[in-house]
């Protein structure tokens, strides 16, 4: 409310006041972030304020954890099938009402594919292995309990190393969505990762597919005695035509931890109000970034927003074809909001759930 009250203040700060992160900071966005030119003037502006704050408000009851039906293959036999690749296996869900599909291996709970009219969304590595015995580079690796190297695990965790289990496939009460839920509990985790993180959990992982787009759930739930900390992320591989064609927009002025240099601290952010452009290797996590960020492909002419709830942070990373690149790293962005910077905590019975949506126009 203080956040709302300061961003009509202004009408020139309006624009560009995030509801959740301007009670922070003054509003200093000088400038639209809209596309201003007359030839992108029918796409909608990625982080208009007012509209914001409608939008947050939306997205509560959106993101809320949706009970889904079981699906019976008599009344809808195009929900869903399933395919092996390599020796994994893959689901492909559809949701024929908004022409979109989703594909996800039970190994990781690793999304690889989102199609929306048949244009492909996320970016998946020529390279990928489906032995299931690294994870799967691209669409949506999860990292759980770990986000990157902090912590006693190997990179990312385990979950994306993990074999899940198919709990539930259908569609939502209401009809108006398709989905699938996955689940992992510490037992099922190889004890090679349990030892350095010894803890009782169970993990559930829901994929929406509606007319409002692909929205992911992610819940812990503390089964143990013991309390446990954990980051997390979805390590998001959006597909685009060429990473300097793209824009990143919500990042504007939000400070940063430069992992290519050491993690140094960039406590101003930068500028950047035309959103941030990509012209060499970045790695960054962003602290306490707004709940809506947005990508835009000016070759594709593609938006893809990323609207996400408990997950205060975001990673921008692409490794710009410094060595050890993919040989696709120019095809591909990954924005992934997180818990990242500072780890959620679980006592005893708790759970944590973060979430997000993704729309692309
Ligand atoms: O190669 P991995 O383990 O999948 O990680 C890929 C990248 O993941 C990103 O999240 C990190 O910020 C990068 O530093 C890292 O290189």
């Amino acid at each position: 409310m203080a956040a709302f009250q300061h961003c009509v203040a202004s009408p020139w700060t309006r624009k560009h006041c995030f509801a959740n992160t301007c009670w922070k900071k003054p509003c200093h966005r000088g400038g639209c972030c809209c596309f201003s030119s007359r030839k992108f003037a029918n796409l909608s502006c990625v982080v208009d304020g007012a509209s914001q704050n409608m939008n947050n408000m939306q997205l509560k009851e959106v993101l809320a954890w949706k009970e889904l039906l079981s699906n019976d293959s008599n009344q809808e036999p195009q929900l869903y099938t399933s395919s092996k690749v390599g020796n994994l296996e893959q689901l492909t869900l559809h949701h024929v009402a908004s022409n979109q599909q989703v594909q996800v291996f039970l190994f990781g709970a690793t999304v690889t594919s989102w199609k929306k009219n048949q244009v492909e969304r996320f970016f998946l590595s020529q390279e990928a292995d489906f032995s299931g015995k690294k994870p799967i580079r691209g669409g949506i690796p999860l990292c759980f309990p770990q986000f990157g190297p902090y912590g006693s695990l190997a990179q990312h965790g385990f979950a994306r190393n993990s074999m899940w289990h198919l709990k539930q496939i259908g569609t939502t009460k209401d009809g108006s969505a398709t989905g699938v839920v996955l689940s992992l509990s510490s037992k099922d985790v190889d004890a090679a990762w349990t030892s350095a993180w010894p803890y009782a959990f169970t993990a559930q992982y829901q994929l929406l597919l509606g007319f409002q787009g692909l929205q992911t759930n992610f819940w812990v739930r503390n089964e143990g005695e013991e309390s446990f900390s954990f980051t997390f992320a979805f390590h998001n591989y959006f597909d685009v035509s060429d990473v300097s064609s793209c824009q990143v927009f919500g990042l504007e002025n939000i400070p940063y931890y430069d992992r290519r240099k050491n993690d140094e601290w960039n406590e101003r952010g930068e500028e950047n109000l035309a959103g941030f452009q990509i012209m060499e290797p970045v790695d960054r996590i962003y602290v306490s970034t707004p709940d809506e960020l947005a990508i835009f492909d000016s070759s594709k002419l593609q938006i893809i927003k990323v609207k996400k709830q408990h997950l205060p942070d975001s990673t921008l990373w692409n490794p710009f074809g410094i060595e050890g690149s993919d040989a696709g790293w120019s095809k591909f962005l990954c924005l992934e909001p997180g818990a990242i910077n500072q780890p959620i905590e679980l006592k005893s019975g708790e759970e944590w759930h973060g979430s997000q949506m993704l729309q692309c126009e």
